[in-house]
């Protein structure tokens, strides 16, 4: 998607978000409402801050100037000393309110804009969890993180650093030229005749500055790539010796990525240089003017005094706007992003009228089903079988025929375009996900822990569990005695992913998360594959007890693993090619067979021992 180059540019984006955080800001109404109100009368302030020295000057040191304005008249009839007095602590008074009602509209639109994209940034993340795996599969994780912390953090940054100042500088810059243009015309277009000058100046130089950070951006993504790259591969890095290749190309782009910030910042500081020599001529052009005005008592010094001030301060802010909107369109971009995800519906969810799935006795039936995933070339076609609950079924064949793809259907991981899935007679989209997939347990080739202790890495299987029952599930997954012997027993806090712990040890790990959920029925997706005789044993073991009595799909290119099953099914390209017991498909000498034979024949020439699972 490409960046967003201006403000106006921006703008259908920013309408396009504010949409789409509707409900998020409509929760904050009454802290905005307050907020704005705070705004407006600091701008108020602000504009009332130069006239207490606008009546000084004219009322009370230089009195003879006439000024046919009714507030004046009043005045006039004042005591000097008491107008003065007066005229001072309204100095204060305005210097007091001003710096109140500021303090509470910057504080109440930045605690709201905060608390907008804290409920963003967690209705992103949980709408993310919800996406299917269809979306998920082609995203980049990266990017994906990116979103919900990078981007969310520049929108909520950009709303108050940038944003609502530009808003409340804006205000006052119009509620200036509003009041110059009651006070005296020719001086107040004297005053903005310097306006197109500065738009012109601000516009090229902060397009420049624009450029500069995109590329400096992508170059800091580069990086970026280069480190989660490197971090997420240290052993390879490492073993290949490849530390001072990547340190060499992290080192370029980070030397680049330095002169172009220290370009970016010379360019602000000229623009900033700019405007002060144009504000200075604007100045200059006003005093000469307005001194002439004031000779001619056309205009009062107070008068004067008001437009010079208004001048310093408007333009004060007039500097920033470059940096503003280019922020504020960066920003536009981050949100978009933000909205392009919010506005991905997932492939699969509750159907209307979905309930809850009542206890399964594990009676499963494809009837012709077929799936593709995005290519029209069809990953399953018509698949027909029914298994009985409590049977054991293993998915054979030869790798990318379908057998995977097959199982992510029963977890409704997909839905298929034809056919239909049938769980103790009903479609399995008459049921509710979350209650579905609660009945279902698995254990994939690489068991995916998380960085938490294995305590909690067991309950993830079922949440609210009780320790008794992670011990139980531990016990009966052959590893209660490896992880009391862990540093910390249960409480050890495992590594990223599992990391600080062999494959044979995170696979019994999952399996006891996939016992303590007490399901009936059992996915196994490779679940021994790569593992040593000895941790083969002790995993297939605890199989056999996390399987008893639940129906079980096993899929496993190993078919001495599989032979015991009630059901064989010879997956190949995406049809069952043959069906049956070891035995029927032996004796039917088929692809099954043949593939048999071989791992028999390698398994002798290797000396090898493989044990069945199911
Ligand atoms: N997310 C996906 N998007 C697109 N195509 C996919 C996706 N996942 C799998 N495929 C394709 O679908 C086909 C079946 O894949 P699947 O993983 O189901 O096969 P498999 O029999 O389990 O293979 P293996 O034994 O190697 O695990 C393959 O051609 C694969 O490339």
């Amino acid at each position: 998607m490409a960046k967003p180059k201006s403000i106006k540019a921006a703008l259908p984006g920013i309408g396009r978000i504010l949409h789409k955080f509707a409900p998020q800001i409509r929760k904050q109404q009454a802290l905005l409402c307050v907020s704005f109100i705070a705004l407006v009368l600091e701008t108020v302030m602000r504009l009332l801050e130069p006239w207490p020295l606008k009546f000084i000057f004219d009322q009370v040191i230089l009195p003879q100037f006439e000024s046919g304005a009714p507030a004046v008249e009043i005045l006039a009839n004042v005591q000097p000393m008491v107008l003065l007095t007066g005229l001072c602590v309204a100095l204060v008074l305005i210097a007091g309110l001003r710096g109140a009602t500021a303090y509470l509209s910057t504080v109440g639109l930045a605690i709201a804009a905060t608390r907008i994209v804290t409920d963003v940034r967690a209705n992103l993340y949980s709408h993310l969890q919800r996406l299917s795996l269809s979306f998920h599969s082609k995203a980049k994780s990266g990017d994906l993180i990116t979103r919900v912390t990078y981007d969310v953090e520049r929108l909520r940054e950009v709303a108050v650093v940038a944003a609502l100042p530009l808003f409340s500088n804006m205000l006052t810059v119009v509620g200036m030229i509003g009041v110059m243009f009651f006070l005296n015309w020719e001086l107040a277009l004297i005053a903005i005749a310097i306006g197109p000058l500065f738009l012109l100046s601000s516009v090229r130089m902060s397009r420049k500055i624009r450029e500069v950070a995109r590329v400096q951006r992508k170059r800091e993504g580069a990086m970026a790539a280069v480190a989660a790259e490197s971090m997420g591969a240290i052993k390879v890095v490492q073993a290949l010796s490849l530390q001072t290749m990547l340190e060499q190309n992290f080192s370029t782009h980070n030397q680049k990525s330095l002169r172009e910030a220290a370009q970016a910042q010379k360019l602000s500081a000229g623009l900033e240089r700019t405007v002060e020599v144009l504000v200075a001529i604007s100045t200059a052009l006003v005093l000469w003017r307005g001194s002439l005005l004031v000779l001619r008592q056309a205009v009062t010094p107070g008068d004067l005094l008001v437009f010079t001030t208004y001048l310093k301060v408007a333009f004060k802010p007039m500097r920033q706007l470059a940096k503003y909107t280019g922020q504020i369109a960066k920003a536009t971009a981050s949100g978009e992003r933000i909205v392009d995800l919010l506005d991905q519906v997932p492939d699969v969810q509750d159907l209307r009228g979905a309930k809850t799935a009542p206890d399964f006795r594990g009676a499963i039936r494809f009837e012709r089903v077929s799936f593709f995933y995005e290519t029209e070339h069809s990953t399953l076609h018509n698949i027909n079988f029914k298994v009985q609950p409590g049977q054991h079924v293993a998915l054979v064949g030869p790798s990318g025929g379908g057998k995977s793809t097959l199982v992510s259907l029963l977890l409704r991981f997909y839905d298929p375009q034809e056919g239909r899935i049938l769980i103790d007679g009903h479609d399995l989209r008459e049921y509710k996900l979350d209650s579905l997939r609660r009945q279902i347990s698995i254990v994939l080739q690489d068991s995916v822990l998380f960085a938490t202790t294995v305590r909690e890495n067991i309950a993830y299987g079922c949440l609210g569990a009780s320790d008794r029952e992670v011990e139980a599930a531990a016990k009966l997954a052959n590893a209660h005695d490896f992880i009391l012997r862990l540093p910390q027993g249960y409480n050890t806090i495992l590594g990223e992913r599992g990391a600080t712990l062999s494959g044979g040890q995170r696979q019994r790990i999952a399996i006891a998360r996939a016992a303590i959920r007490k399901a009936p029925i059992v996915i196994l997706d490779e679940p021994t594959t790569g593992l040593d005789n000895e941790s083969e044993r002790s995993v297939s073991e605890a199989l056999d007890r996390l399987t008893q009595g639940c129906t079980t799909f096993l899929i496993s290119h190993n078919l001495r693993a599989t032979e015991h099953a009630d059901q064989i099914f010879y997956i190949e390209n995406g049809t069952i090619l043959e069906r049956g017991t070891h035995c029927e498909l032996m004796q039917a000498g088929g692809s099954y067979a043949n593939l048999y034979q071989l791992q028999a024949i390698d398994s002798v020439l290797s000396g090898g021992t493989d044990h069945a699972v199911a």
